[in-house]
């Protein structure tokens, strides 16, 4: 999509050879311990670990195949790979993709290639080994660019919302109607299987609606005779998350690194630090040297450890990350610059039984020929690659391709 949208020359990749892409941390015991990115790290004891993390794979080849449906992703990789694993590094590799408790969420949905190589191989070592199934290959000049150059991450010149505006023009150009800051008010279906979409000042028809809303919002547009599917999203529920990015004057930080993520047991509230201005010292201000800091905070904890996000004041969030940073980084020079933002809702929350309220939409849908497909990041995946790969299915399956 980045190439079609004549985007190639903004990229800014991020190697596998970059420190942000090479060091990465957890906040442990009240301190940042690297993680290890060698075969040695692996054999010995480091901490916050009490063993050798190799001995958790040893337990994975040898345990046998799990029986459930479905099971919580700390169950999951505490029954293959021990309880240490998932207290420490499961739990924060969830917060800092999900934003969510992986008591809570599903190994099927959040993480399906662990799930199949223990159904197909018995072991997740032995299924990663065995390739999987990595699905229909995904192939143009930039994607194998970026596998040549063994690509980690990347970023855009202007940032991501680049891509969005970039989208918006060249849709524009090809004669697309776009309504912003329209909130749809109610879907209704019409004699002729077809959509009204009604907006606060008007309504307009569909024959074909592709909804990117949230699973909960749309629940409460369709219209009440379509129960069932009405039912299956209402269950699904999404996570708030505060961002607060911090900048200072300067090179303030004491090690190099992509961020560091933290721990449930450590700070309830606290996910994770992200450190900018070293994977992208591009997006720096011009001429300046600085330290830009993305500290988030809450998801699936926010209520309970912050409070209402429609009553929490912007305050007392940057005061808990400029505490963070302190606390965390060593970080004390007051910031140059900060902005913070409460984004309510924003992470689908894959919770245990997703893949069966996902299965009985499908059928649903079929069986009525509902001239509807749920695209966006409710469903099959949350993030931006997910999301562009699905609704690019559904279109393909919707022109019959
Ligand atoms: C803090 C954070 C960090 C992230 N980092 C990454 C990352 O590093 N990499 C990555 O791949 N992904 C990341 N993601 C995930 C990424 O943001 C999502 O994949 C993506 O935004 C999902 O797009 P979407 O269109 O499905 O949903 P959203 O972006 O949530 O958009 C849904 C839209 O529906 C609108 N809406 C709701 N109700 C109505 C209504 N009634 N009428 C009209 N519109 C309505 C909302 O206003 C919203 O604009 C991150 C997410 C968060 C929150
Ligand atoms: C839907 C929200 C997403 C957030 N981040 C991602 C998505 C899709 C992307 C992502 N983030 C991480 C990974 C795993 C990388 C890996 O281990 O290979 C992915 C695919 C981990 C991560 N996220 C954050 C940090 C600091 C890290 C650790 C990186 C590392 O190992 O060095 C920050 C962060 N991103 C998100 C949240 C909620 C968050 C919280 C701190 C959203």
């Amino acid at each position: 999509m980045i190439s079609e949208l004549g985007l190639e020359q903004e990229i800014l990749p991020v190697p596998r050879s970059h420190p942000a892409a090479k060091e990465r941390y957890l906040y442990v015991n009240k301190t940042l311990h690297k993680l290890p990115s060698s075969i040695g790290g692996v054999l010995r004891t480091i901490p916050p670990f009490t063993r050798p993390l190799f001995l958790c794979g040893l337990r994975d080849l040898a345990a046998p195949r799990g029986s459930k449906e479905d099971e919580s992703i700390y169950d999951f990789v505490s029954r293959r790979f021990g309880k240490e694993l998932a207290d420490i590094v499961i739990d924060s590799l969830c917060r800092g993709v999900f934003a969510g408790d992986c008591r809570k969420l599903s190994v099927r949905s959040c993480f399906p290639f662990l799930y199949e190589a223990e159904v197909k191989r018995r072991s997740v070592i032995l299924g990663m080994a065995t390739g999987g199934d990595k699905g229909p290959p995904v192939d143009s000049e930039l994607i194998r660019r970026s596998k040549q150059e063994r690509w980690s991450q990347w970023s855009l010149q202007g940032g991501m919302q680049t891509l969005s505006e970039a989208l918006e023009d060249f849709l524009r150009k090809r004669g697309v109607e776009i309504h912003k800051d329209t909130p749809i008010r109610q879907l209704e279906r019409t004699a002729d299987n077809g959509w009204k979409i009604k907006l606060p000042d008007g309504s307009i028809t569909a024959d074909y609606i592709l909804s990117a809303l949230p699973a909960k919002d749309l629940g409460c547009l369709l219209p009440p005779d379509l129960e069932p599917l009405v039912k299956e999203l209402r269950q699904m529920s999404s996570a708030t998350v505060a961002v607060v990015n911090l900048q200072y004057e300067g090179q303030v930080l004491p090690i190099s690194g992509f961020g560091h993520l933290i721990p449930s047991t450590e700070e309830r509230a606290l996910l994770g630090i992200v450190y900018d201005s070293i994977a992208f010292p591009q997006h720096n201000k011009r001429g300046s040297s600085s330290t830009r800091l993305t500290v988030m905070l809450g998801g699936a904890w926010f209520e309970s450890s912050i409070g209402d996000p429609d009553a929490v004041s912007s305050e007392k969030v940057l005061e808990l990350a400029k505490t963070a940073a302190a606390e965390q980084l060593g970080v004390r020079d007051k910031p140059s610059r900060s902005i913070v933002n409460i984004n309510k809702d924003c992470i689908p929350q894959y919770t245990l039984g997703h893949w069966r309220r996902t299965g009985n939409i499908s059928a649903y849908t079929r069986q009525l020929s509902l001239p509807l497909s749920l695209i966006g990041a409710s469903y099959h995946g949350v993030s931006v690659n997910d999301c562009i790969y699905n609704a690019r299915q559904a279109v393909h399956s919707l022109l019959g391709h």
